[in-house]
């Protein structure tokens, strides 16, 4: 499903955080947004799925104006903080989920063996989350996130906190996904992980500064490091640029 955004534009208390970005995303690809710390991308994230409204500006899923409930089904979301309870068992926060997003208790259970398999947390399924580890509780919501197969993904820092090793594994992840035609966009501000997705868009004080197929954008820079572009944003704004 192609996503548009145009023109959007949001302000909190009257401090602009997000300046007249419009972003076209295509079904199937995998895009990240990128940008430091404070940049907008949290934000531009919950915009575009529909949990706060744009100020200016509008976002449509194909032809379908945001927010929507029917379009809800359709979208799986993983928030920066893992919206998991520690006192549930991993098993038991996926049932919820399901419960939350009407799923059926016979559809679900056999749906809630496959996300745990795809996650690679059978073997841990019955421990109560305070019990697992960082890199087991970012799994665990990317499950969640799954559960109702939704056609377009937004993951908010999925990879923050955790070690390189599992960090590829959620990335191996992302692109199987990928392969079945999601629709995934995903926030970080790890500059290397650019070139696991196809097109990145580079956020800086609210703005979009560059949207475009990752060897372009790396083409544009002399050490072929996507920093660079963020330091010559810096420059021709007098900011910091990380
Ligand atoms: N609900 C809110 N009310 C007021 N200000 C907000 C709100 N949400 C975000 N902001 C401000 O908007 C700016 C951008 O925040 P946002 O969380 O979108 O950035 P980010 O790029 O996701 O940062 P990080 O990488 O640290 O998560 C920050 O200055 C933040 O303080």
């Amino acid at each position: 499903m192609d996503i548009t955004g145009t023109n959007i534009c949001k302000s909190f208390h009257n401090k602009p955080i997000i300046k007249n970005i419009s972003i076209s995303i295509s079904s199937g690809e995998i895009i990240c947004l990128l940008g430091p710390s404070g940049a907008g991308k949290t934000t531009l994230i919950r915009l575009l799925i529909g949990a706060i409204p744009a100020d200016e500006g509008e976002i449509r899923y194909g032809e379908t104006l945001i927010p929507s409930l029917k379009l809800l089904k359709k979208i799986g979301f993983m928030p920066q903080n893992d919206a998991i309870y520690d006192d549930l068992s991993g098993k038991d926060n996926l049932s919820f989920f399901a419960e939350l997003y009407g799923m059926g208790k016979k559809e679900y259970a056999g749906r809630i063996e496959e996300v745990l398999q795809l996650v690679d947390l059978k073997g841990d399924s019955n421990k109560p989350v305070r019990e697992y580890s960082g890199g087991m509780k970012k799994r665990l919501s990317l499950a969640a996130a799954l559960l109702h197969e939704p056609k377009v993904l937004l993951l908010d820092e999925p990879t923050v906190g955790i070690d390189p090793v599992l960090r590829k594994a959620v990335w191996i992840q992302l692109k199987k996904l990928k392969e079945q035609g999601k629709t995934i966009i995903v926030s970080t501000h790890v500059m290397d992980e650019v070139t696991e997705c196809d097109k990145a868009a580079l956020i800086y004080q609210g703005e979009l500064i560059q949207y475009d197929a990752v060897a372009n954008l790396l083409s544009l820079t002399e050490s072929h490091k996507i920093e660079e572009l963020f330091f010559m944003a810096a420059e021709k704004k007098g900011g910091e640029a990380l």
